[in-house]
């Protein structure tokens, strides 16, 4: 029986059981090249199928259709990476309309819980709704209007909902900036950090930068982290090493100097920026810089930050093979100081220089926001430390989102007024409320239709990343495949010896070829495992028993090759190998084959095919019928041996 397995791209020919074989009738009327007698014919045999394939040319055509397949599937990667720019593209657009009807601007705002004090809660002055706080005072009634309003209900996790849009935007090129402002003690640092069970928008938006950018696997973006204050007027670095510290005290405090170069770019001389590989590192990094910030304690919060933290993540966005260049973007996110009257605070000394410090600086912010509400031709960004550091975050094509932060507590109602006619002046001619009904409505309509066209563009993009990615390991694949063919067909190559060299070596005098055995021998093996005089001659001995017995094999003389037990023959010994090989008359590289066959009395018969098998071919049966067969076939191959 003849079978030939596809994927091997070999022939075997099995036996078939009683019934005697027969050999081809091309291959009985071949002579043999050292003048041995052919293998005689037999003719009651019923005349076998041939099922033929040249091993030497497979590997060689294998070769060429993998080369082919690598080029396609390079060329399909290539589009799909194409098609998925111009997604993003269209998803970027969408999102950067969605933030400009919505406002460069946009301004929050957070009424805290009541804490616990154990006091009772006689009256709540400050009533929250959608988009609207309003604020009783004194017979009086104030309302504040905003982009969200989050009650004293909201969770974390529902300030953070409303964050991550503008993180996109971080991530998609822009300059962003995340501002928690407010009185004292009314939540900007729970806000921002949150605690270990209850995450702020701080760790949270890491985590999430880290995800956007595992998402994306055609364009690598990577990220760094600095950390500062600004404290009394000073910048001070929070990621500095330790020795700096040491040498730190309240009179050389660490000011950093603030650079802006021609095309508007802040940077801070010798501030310390990390690499942050991961989420765990980020983190780090982050709770490293929050230790290292000045708090004191105060009338109104025991933990009371006396500075502003500034915490800047910088995205680089580097291309993929299409585009090159590397994006680079900033995202601030920054807890400001305690807006308060110094006065209510208990502060003095220190305490009351670094709340008259925090004031004047939340002042300049306001007048900064302010003058980009107005769209004036001069913003004043120099008046302050904290304008001059955020000021490419601030301005032209940079998102602002402002988290103005209230108490519920009727002491503090003056104060809230305060810190929501700051956010009203911030939010300027942004507010919805100045706009007429009709105009909000086609503002919403258009909104919810560029929030869909984002959502499309991001499920397209999501399917083309998971194509792209089945691609990349379908191409992966293929490469390993060819290199695998390249490498069989250069030890095919290398290994090919033909069968007249072969037997000319198998009958050299022993010197001759104690000369080769040692050569080879000592290029591989550690010197007391090389081969005495005396296990040569044995050596030389088994290899012309060897020449005789396969001879007379060749001829059917089984009975006279007796082989001694204490004497091994490989199945693959290449001398073998090639006095089979010689005997079928088995043609040269290249050519066609004469297949295999084995005599009835389940003896040895040719096997011309394997031999010419390259040698680190690994051939595996899928058949378990063929299993059996060809474990019968070995089976008989060692009996033979
Ligand atoms: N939404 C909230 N839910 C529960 N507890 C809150 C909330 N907001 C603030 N707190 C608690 O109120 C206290 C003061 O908050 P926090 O320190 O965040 O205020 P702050 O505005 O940062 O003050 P400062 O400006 O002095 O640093 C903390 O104990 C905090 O856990």
């Amino acid at each position: 029986m003849f079978i030939s397995t596809e994927n091997e791209q070999i022939s075997m020919v099995l036996d078939k059981g009683p019934e005697p074989l027969k050999s081809s009738p091309m291959e009985s009327t071949l002579e043999s090249s050292d003048g041995l007698p052919p293998v005689p014919d037999l003719p009651d045999s019923p005349p076998l199928p041939l099922i033929c394939t040249d091993v030497n040319v497979v590997p060689e055509q294998q070769k060429n259709e993998l080369e082919q397949s690598i080029i396609n599937l390079e060329g399909e990667i290539v589009e799909l990476r194409l098609k998925k720019r111009r997604l993003d593209e269209k998803r970027r657009e969408a999102l950067n309309k969605i933030l400009d009807i919505k406002g460069c601007i946009r301004v929050f705002c957070r009424v805290r819980s009541f804490l616990v004090t154990g006091r009772r809660v006689i009256h709540e002055p400050v009533l929250t709704e959608l988009e609207k706080v309003v604020v009783r005072s004194g017979g009086s009634k104030k309302e504040f209007g905003f982009d969200k309003v989050f009650n004293q209900a909201a969770s974390q996790e529902d300030v953070f909902v409303e964050v991550e849009p503008i993180l996109r935007s971080a991530l998609d090129g822009h300059n962003v900036c995340v501002l928690a402002y407010g009185q004292t003690g009314t939540g900007k640092t729970f806000t921002m950090d949150g605690t270990s069970d209850q995450p702020g928008i701080v760790p949270r938006a890491l985590e999430e930068l880290f995800r956007q950018a595992t998402l994306d696997n055609s364009s690598s973006v990577s990220f760094s982290m600095s950390m500062l204050e600004v404290y009394l007027g000073s910048v001070r670095d929070l990621l500095a090493p330790k020795p700096v510290f040491k040498a730190y005290d309240a009179a050389t405090r660490c000011n950093l100097n603030i650079q802006t170069d021609a095309k508007g770019t802040v940077e801070i001389e010798g501030l310390t920026e990390v690499q942050i590989p991961d989420f765990t590192k980020a983190r780090w990094w982050y709770n490293k810089g929050r230790r290292v910030r000045s708090t004191s304690w105060t009338n109104v919060n025991e933990a009371s930050s006396r500075s502003h933290c500034l915490m800047r993540i910088t995205i680089f966005r580097h291309g993929d093979g299409l585009e090159a260049k590397t994006e680079v973007s900033k995202l601030w996110m920054v807890d400001l100081g305690g807006s308060e009257r110094v006065l209510k605070t208990g502060a003095t000394g220190q305490t009351l220089d670094e709340g008259r410090a925090i004031n004047l600086s939340l002042s300049a912010l306001a007048d900064v926001i302010a003058a980009l509400r107005r769209k004036r031709g001069h913003v004043p960004y120099r008046n302050s430390k904290l304008t001059q550091i955020l000021r490419d975050s601030l301005g032209d094509g940079s998102k602002v989102l402002m988290l103005v932060h209230a108490s519920p507590c009727e002491e503090d109602v003056g104060e809230t007024i305060c810190s929501l006619s700051f956010a009203k002046r911030a939010r300027g001619i942004e507010s919805k409320r100045e706009l007429s009904e009709d105009l909000k409505k086609r503002r919403e309509i258009r909104m919810a239709e560029l929030e869909e066209d984002m959502r499309e563009a991001e499920v397209e993009c999501q399917n083309v990343r998971n194509q792209i990615k089945e691609v990349e390991s379908l191409l992966s694949e293929k490469k390993k495949l060819f290199s695998a063919t390249c490498q069989s067909l250069e030890d095919e190559e290398k290994s090919f010896v033909s069968p007249k060299e072969n037997l000319k070596e198998a009958a050299e005098t022993p010197k001759a070829s104690k000369n080769v055995t040692k050569r080879s021998v000592s290029n591989s093996v550690p010197r007391f495992m090389t081969s005495t005089v005396a296990s040569r001659q044995r050596k030389n001995a088994a290899e012309k028993e060897i020449s005789i017995r396969a001879r007379s094999l060749i001829t059917g003389s089984r009975s006279s090759a007796q082989f001694s037990c204490s004497q091994s023959l490989s199945f693959l010994d290449i001398r073998f190998k090639a006095m089979i090989r010689c005997s079928n008359k088995k043609p040269r590289y290249g050519e066609t084959n004469t297949p295999v066959t084995e005599s009835p009395k389940g003896n040895v018969g040719l096997y011309s095919k394997t031999t010419s098998m390259p040698r680190n071919k690994v051939v595996t049966y899928s058949d378990p019928n063929l299993k059996v067969t060809l474990s019968r076939h070995r089976r008989r191959m060692s009996d033979f041996v």
